[in-house]
């Protein structure tokens, strides 16, 4: 038997793209995107653009989030599932979660707060709008970097005004035993893109297409993980691989981490252009809303299948 080198998710340097030109680091870039997203659905990307200071100054203001008084925490309520406080789940109870829509919006950003902090907390809004804002950036560079590298870029505005933002920012309480237990169960995203950050706890996990678990670790501390969602696996007609993880926790210390969503608006309809449908393609989900996929995916059979969107809309 050969030894098999530990999997690693590839890392990819976004510092010093020209944005502007189709220079021939962006086309480096690009094509490190794009294979990276085919084999892993997944990467790490350094991205120095969020400074120093935001991404220390994020940790401290999720840490003063999570403090505050559970029933504090219970007026973060939304409409949508997940995107409002969730903790306390039987079956994950290290796992605590809140969630801020159109983060990169700061008038959305104050009234989330001052919900929380009738005295207002401008520094919580500021710093959480700054951070997200900065990364939409990132999401969009992935995005545009996608839809070139599919030969689809003049699908690129429809894409970009088809999604919102959401920023859910987590805690995982350590679960004081040197024992590994589950922080959050495995699954896929649904949506489109994720770009998730952590402070210096690790615990995340991605299943490589072998079903092998990559534990990630980041090589710096601006350092992000891009990870694909099934929207995006539907609409590139399955070339995109959207990658099944976890969070896996130890030890005492807790874990803070960041997800930047874009997901896709109710009421539009995903569906895999036809520049990317023929017959050695053929499409593998029927065209659906995003909105109207998740009251399958959060009901009780839904949350069991790993699969969801394939029972939901397989082909
Ligand atoms: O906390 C993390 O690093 C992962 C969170 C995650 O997978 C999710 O929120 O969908
Ligand atoms: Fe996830």
């Amino acid at each position: 038997m050969g030894t098999e080198a530990t999997p690693k998710l590839p890392i990819i340097d976004f510092n010093n793209l020209n944005l502007e030109a189709k220079s021939p680091n962006w086309e480096l870039v690009k094509s490190q995107v794009y294979k990276a997203l085919v084999e892993y659905g997944c990467f790490e990307a350094v991205f120095d653009k969020v400074p120093l200071d935001l991404r220390k100054a994020i940790f401290a203001s999720l840490q003063e989030l999570f403090d505050l008084p559970l029933e504090t925490k219970l007026l973060n309520v939304s409409k949508k599932p997940y995107h409002g406080y969730v903790g306390q789940y039987p079956m994950i109870p290290l796992f605590e979660s809140m969630g801020i829509d159109d983060a990169n919006i700061l008038e959305k950003v104050d009234s989330m707060t001052n919900n929380l902090w009738p005295d207002g907390n401008q520094n919580f809004s500021k710093t959480i709008h700054s951070f997200s804002e900065e990364l939409t950036e990132l999401d969009q560079i992935i995005r545009k970097m996608i839809l070139e590298s599919l030969g689809v870029e003049k699908y690129l505005e429809e894409h970009m005004n088809s999604t919102n933002y959401l920023l859910r920012v987590m805690k995982y309480k350590g679960p004081q035993t040197s024992d590994t237990k589950l922080g959050l169960s495995t699954h896929s995203d649904k949506n489109v893109v994720t770009i998730l950050y952590q402070n210096q706890v690790e615990g995340l996990e991605v299943m490589t297409k072998d079903g092998q678990w990559i534990s990630y670790k980041p090589s710096s501390s601006g350092s992000f993980v891009a990870m694909i969602g099934d929207s995006i696996h539907a609409w590139s007609n399955g070339r995109l691989h959207s990658p099944f993880h976890r969070v896996m926790m130890s030890g005492n210390e807790a874990r803070y981490s960041t997800g930047l969503f874009s997901i896709p608006k109710g009421g539009y309809i995903i569906k895999a252009p036809e520049e990317l449908v023929d017959e050695e393609h053929p499409l593998l989900f029927r065209p659906y809303d995003h909105v109207e996929f998740l009251k399958y995916y959060y009901t009780e059979k839904g949350q069991r299948d790993q699969f969801a969107m394939r029972t939901y809309c397989g082909v």
